[in-house]
């Protein structure tokens, strides 16, 4: 308790006979970034959902700072939704103090709040316009605005980088870096597994409504399948073909990619590569988190 963690815990959510999560649970820390990824159905949209109390869960809980999320701690909420939800033909600065004064700001410090943030979004020349006559782009520079403009304790962003331009990106990058290095947690789904891995200190990835996967990328890295890289100039074709619990990724004239099972020694595999010659290169190769994204979701589905 008192540690500013959002806490999802076993949360479970059907519609009819579609089951949208199975016990998902997960934790997004005080100051940390934590990338939600999965597949389109998986249920990141109904989990978001769920955390900021519009969605009921059918079992489970969600907590904030040790306690449950109620319709009070709700406001501590910033929300980006999927369908976005501006009024579009209101002005851009006078939805954004009106949603400011929905949260409890005062006047004075709606409109503080909204100068600030469209400063810092990029959008302060654009206060005056209605938002169904911004780009999209711009429109979701002011739907991230309204997700931060009543300072909130959290932040919960449904694929805030979709569509954007890399500008966008990067000015988008830098605020919700900034709002965790302020201490707050922040969670966002995304299909951009480049950026969720240059940008998240944790992610999870789901499946079918559960977490297959959790933790830093180099955690998950850890828990993946070893990767070797060996270059062997005087190997014969075929020459790891029959080394026990290793299976050939590629071989591509003289390196070779190998994946290692479980408790396979990689000095055995180095004392095979040897028996052939010399080798000029023998090394374990980083997987990047779209391999992971690809391992873990397809090892699932062959379960
Ligand atoms: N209101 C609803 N009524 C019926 N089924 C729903 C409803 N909302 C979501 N679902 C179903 O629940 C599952 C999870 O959907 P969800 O939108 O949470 O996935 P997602 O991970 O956000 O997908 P995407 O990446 O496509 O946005 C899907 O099978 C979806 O069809």
């Amino acid at each position: 308790m008192g540690d500013g963690r959002l806490e999802i815990d076993a949360v479970s959510k059907r519609f009819g006979d579609v089951v949208a999560l199975r016990e998902m649970s997960f934790d997004v820390r005080a100051g940390e970034l934590f990338g939600f990824v999965g597949s389109n159905g998986a249920g990141k949209t109904t989990t978001m959902r769920i955390a900021l109390g519009v969605l009921a869960a059918d079992s489970g809980e969600v907590r904030f700072d040790g306690q449950p999320v109620t319709l009070e701690t709700r406001r501590l909420i910033g929300y980006m939704p999927e369908e976005r939800g501006l009024y579009p033909k209101m002005k851009v600065g006078e939805q954004l103090v009106y949603l400011a004064r929905l949260h409890g700001l005062s006047n004075g410090d709606a409109t503080r709040s909204m100068v600030e943030w469209t400063e810092r979004l990029g959008v302060d020349g654009r206060r005056d316009d209605d938002v169904q006559n911004l780009s999209l782009g711009n429109q979701q520079r002011v739907q991230l605005a309204a997700a931060l403009v009543h300072n909130p304790s959290i932040l919960v962003l449904d694929e805030p980088f979709s569509g954007l331009d890399p500008l966008a990106v990067e000015v988008m990058s830098k605020v919700l870096l900034d709002k965790a290095s302020e201490g707050i947690p922040v969670v966002f789904s995304s299909h951009q597994l480049e950026l969720v891995e240059r940008l998240c200190h944790r992610v999870g990835i789901i499946r079918s409504g559960q977490m297959v996967a959790n933790g830093t990328v180099d955690e998950l890295r850890a828990s993946g399948t070893t990767e070797i890289v060996v270059d062997a100039p005087g190997a014969p074709v075929g020459w790891a073909d029959r080394l026990n619990g290793v299976t050939v990724r590629s071989h591509d004239g003289v390196r070779t990619v190998l994946a290692l099972g479980d408790g396979v020694d990689d000095q055995a595999v180095l004392a095979a590569a040897l028996a052939t010659g010399p080798v000029t290169e023998f090394s374990r190769r980083r997987q990047s988190l779209t391999e992971l994204y690809r391992n873990v979701v397809t090892q699932e589905e062959t379960v």
